[in-house]
């Protein structure tokens, strides 16, 4: 789990703060979702942060009550609800007070002011700055899809046919709706997020971490899309193990920019896609065959490998070898010598992020270590696995967000090309000048879940 607590991290400044994002909204609101969208966002920035759902404390003792439970007049049913939030409250604080965290995400619906002012006392009580985001949605159509989802995922519902629990947890949300309050407590910290994506309303928003996270929901939506990932084509310095550097495709490299449109033409369908290149020449001549809208970004360029920069593998361990084994220590921190470090790369990559959240499909044509970071954002992969994924040339990696999970499908073009992989502690050296061998592509495509 990435732990970087108080202190300034990449540029966020987060110096003794300690936020709870306390969301509130009825049910099928797609609060869990946006709970888990804000930790994987906080985590992949380093920032440590946890969602604490009240409904699986409530599970502990009551695994499944039926819509009753939730009725305003059942006492027991109501001290049982608030029971469950204070234990998620008493584990949150030791989870501040003793293992550092930075940002709690409490995920219940809060929808009483009498249920938030409690909040927002235990909060001032030990200095937490408390900021509530509420999830307001009137589209019957979102709300169903909604619905639906809980139906098949919740715990509260595995044992029951899908009609029954259709039915008993809309009479759930009756039951809340009854006594929803809206929040208009203008004395507190809040994000109103008026059907994703539409509306936002801001209330006393304190510090920059706050404004961040603010930033981050305005720019949610949750209209179906997919997000196409490719390496360029094979180059010549991957031909001839050197990194970095601006060179031309190799032959085969060429052929696979020749491939893409047709190996992606039936996965796009007829979508209005847009196209993301670096502005180095490989993935701008990768992107050359495709007929879609195209953006260069200079913050899609590959990691800078500084001093390295041209040299193959073998030739920096012999030129620096305490580099090459502090990078193989600890890859996603270690910093080339007037380069960068993959941690480098995820603060440039931030505003990108912030846009593919923005945007419906697009594709990114970019490169090896780019292309693990945005990967590890989606697929929510830590960081000391993220910079030794394997990421094939000449394969297109389409993600799929869901509410609860990435899909992930593979397209492989079928077209040979060296392996510019290395695993951890391998040395160059041993293996003489590195000799990219041949990957055999498959021509299937293959499916797999998070
Ligand atoms: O972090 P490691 O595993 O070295 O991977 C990054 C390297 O991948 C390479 C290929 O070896 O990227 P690229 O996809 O741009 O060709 C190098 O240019 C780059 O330095």
């Amino acid at each position: 789990m990435p732990r970087v607590t108080n202190g300034s991290v990449d540029g966020i400044q987060v110096e003794d703060v300690r936020i709870v994002v306390v969301m509130v909204g009825l049910p099928a609101r797609g609060k869990s979702l946006i709970a888990q969208k804000i930790v994987r966002y906080l985590s992949w920035l380093s920032i440590y942060a946890k969602a604490f759902n009240v409904g699986s404390y409530r599970r502990q003792d009551n695994p499944a009550p039926n819509a009753e439970f939730f009725s305003t007049g059942n006492t027991q049913g109501e001290q049982l609800r608030k029971a469950a939030a204070e234990a998620a409250v008493a584990d949150m604080i030791e989870w501040f007070e003793n293992e550092g965290g930075v940002v709690a995400v409490l995920d219940a619906t809060n929808s009483t002011k009498e249920r938030r002012r409690w909040i927002a006392q235990k909060c001032d009580e030990r200095g937490y700055e408390a900021m509530f985001v509420e999830s307001v949605c009137d589209h019957e159509e979102i709300i169903l899809g909604n619905i639906l989802e809980v139906k098949t995922t919740s715990p509260d519902y595995k044992d029951m046919d899908p009609e029954t629990a259709v039915l008993d947890f809309k009479k759930r949300i009756t039951h809340y709706e009854a006594i929803y309050e809206t929040i208009t407590e203008t004395d507190l910290t809040y994000v109103k997020l008026i059907n994703v994506g539409s509306q936002v309303i801001i209330n006393r928003i304190q510090d920059y971490l706050q404004s961040r996270i603010v930033y981050f929901l305005m720019n949610l939506h949750i209209k179906p899309r997919s997000i196409w990932l490719s390496r360029h084509g094979e180059s010549e310095f991957n031909l001839s193990g050197r990194i970095g550097g601006d060179a031309d495709l190799s032959a085969r490299g060429r052929a696979y920019a020749q491939k893409l449109p047709e190996l992606i033409r039936e996965s796009i369908g007829d979508r209005k896609i847009t196209l993301w290149t670096s502005t180095l020449k490989r993935t701008i001549q990768t992107a050359e065959h495709l007929p879609y809208p195209k953006l260069q970004w200079k913050g899609l360029d590959e990691l800078d490998a500084g001093v390295c920069d041209g040299l193959t593998y073998k030739e920096i361990e012999e030129k620096y070898p305490e580099d090459f084994k502090a990078r193989d220590d600890d890859k996603y921190n270690y910093r080339y010598r007037g380069g960068e470090s993959y941690r480098d790369v995820v603060t440039r990559l931030e505003p990108i992020i912030m846009e593919m959240e923005r945007n419906e499909n697009i594709m990114v044509v970019t490169h090896q270590a780019v292309i693990r970071c945005i990967y590890a954002y989606f697929m929510n992969v830590p960081q000391d696995r993220s910079p030794w994924m394997e990421i094939p040339l000449h394969t297109v990696i389409k993600l799929t967000p869901k509410a609860y999970h990435t899909e992930e499908e593979r397209f492989f073009a079928n077209i040979p090309a060296v392996s510019t992989f290395r695993a951890k502690h391998t040395s160059a050296k041993m293996e003489g000048e590195v000799q990219p061998e041949l990957v055999k592509t498959e021509g299937d495509v293959q499916v797999e879940n998070s």
